[in-house]
C-alpha cells in the first residue's frame, strides 16, 4: 500500500464477538474490561498530546480500541505490548490495515519486563532539562498491575533509565479512580499518602478526567481515572 492511500482500519470486535472470542468471565485475573466507545478512546489519546511521527508503546491493548484511535493519530512507530496471545489475530488485522502508514510491532509479552531500549533504539536521547522526547506510553493499565508497574517506572525514572533514557517521557495511564485520586492529592489533602509523595517526586502528575466503570466491557465495580 502506497503511503499516500487513506487509512481504513477494520472494525473493532463487537461485544459479542469478545464474549465469544476472549470468554469474558474466565479473565478476570487479567484485568481485562475493554473501551469500546471510540469517543472515549479518541479522548484519552487526544490527552497524550502530539502524537504525529512520534513514538508510542501501548500497555495491554487487548481487543485495540486505544490502539486505533492512537493509529489514526499517525504515530511514526507503534509497539503495544500485550501479555494474552488470543488477542494478536485482532492486532495483527490491525497492523495489517496499518501497513504503509503507521509502524505497528506486536510484542506478546509481560509489561514488567519489557525492554524500552530495544523497541526504541532510534529515538536520539535528549537531555532531561530539554523538550521531552518524542516517545509517549499510553495505557489504559491492568489494576493487577498498575500499582506495581508505576513503583517500577518512579525508580527508572529516578535513575534515567529504561523509557527514560531518552528523556522526560510522557505517560497517559489509568487508575482506578481512588488511585488517580492518591496520585495527584496536594499536600494536606486527606488522600495524600506515599503514592502521591512518590509520584509528585519524579512527575508532574494531573487527573485529566473520569471514565465511569459503566463505559467498560466488563463493567469493573469502580470508576477509573485518567
Ligand atoms: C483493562 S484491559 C484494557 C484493554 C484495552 N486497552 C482497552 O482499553 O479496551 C488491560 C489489558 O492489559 C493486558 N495485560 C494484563 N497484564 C499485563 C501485563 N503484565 N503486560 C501486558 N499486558 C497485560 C490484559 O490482557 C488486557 O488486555
Amino acid at each position: 500500500m502506497s503511503a499516500t492511500a487513506s487509512l481504513r482500519l477494520p472494525p473493532l470486535p463487537t461485544v459479542r464477538d469478545l464474549v465469544r472470542l476472549y470468554r469474558l468471565r474466565a479473565i478476570k485475573q487479567l484485568s481485562q474490561n475493554f473501551l469500546m466507545d471510540e469517543r472515549i478512546t479518541d479522548k484519552i489519546v487526544k490527552t497524550a498530546g502530539y502524537l504525529r511521527n512520534h513514538y508510542v508503546c501501548e500497555v495491554g491493548p487487548g481487543p485495540g480500541g486505544i490502539t486505533r484511535s492512537i493509529i489514526n493519530r499517525k504515530p511514526k512507530k507503534l509497539i503495544v505490548v500485550e501479555k494474552d496471545n488470543r488477542f494478536l489475530p485482532t492486532l495483527e488485522l490491525l497492523k495489517e490495515s496499518s501497513a504503509g502508514h503507521v509502524d505497528v510491532e506486536i510484542e506478546i509479552g509481560d509489561i514488567l519486563t519489557y525492554n524500552f531500549e530495544k523497541g526504541f533504539n532510534e529515538i536520539p536521547k535528549h537531555n532531561w532539562y530539554e523538550a521531552p522526547p518524542p516517545l509517549h506510553i499510553i495505557g489504559n493499565l491492568p489494576f493487577s498491575v498498575s500499582t506495581y508497574l508505576i513503583v517500577k517506572w518512579l525508580k527508572e525514572i529516578s535513575l534515567k533509565t529504561s523509557a527514560w533514557a531518552y528523556g522526560r517521557t510522557s505517560m497517559t495511564l489509568t487508575f482506578q479512580k481512588e488511585v488517580a485520586e492518591r496520585i495527584v492529592a496536594a499536600v494536606a489533602d486527606k488522600q495524600r499518602c506515599r503514592l502521591s509523595l512518590m509520584c509528585q517526586t519524579w512527575c508532574d502528575v494531573e487527573h485529566k478526567f473520569t471514565i465511569p466503570g459503566k463505559a467498560f466491557v466488563p463493567k469493573p465495580d469502580v470508576d477509573v481515572g485518567l
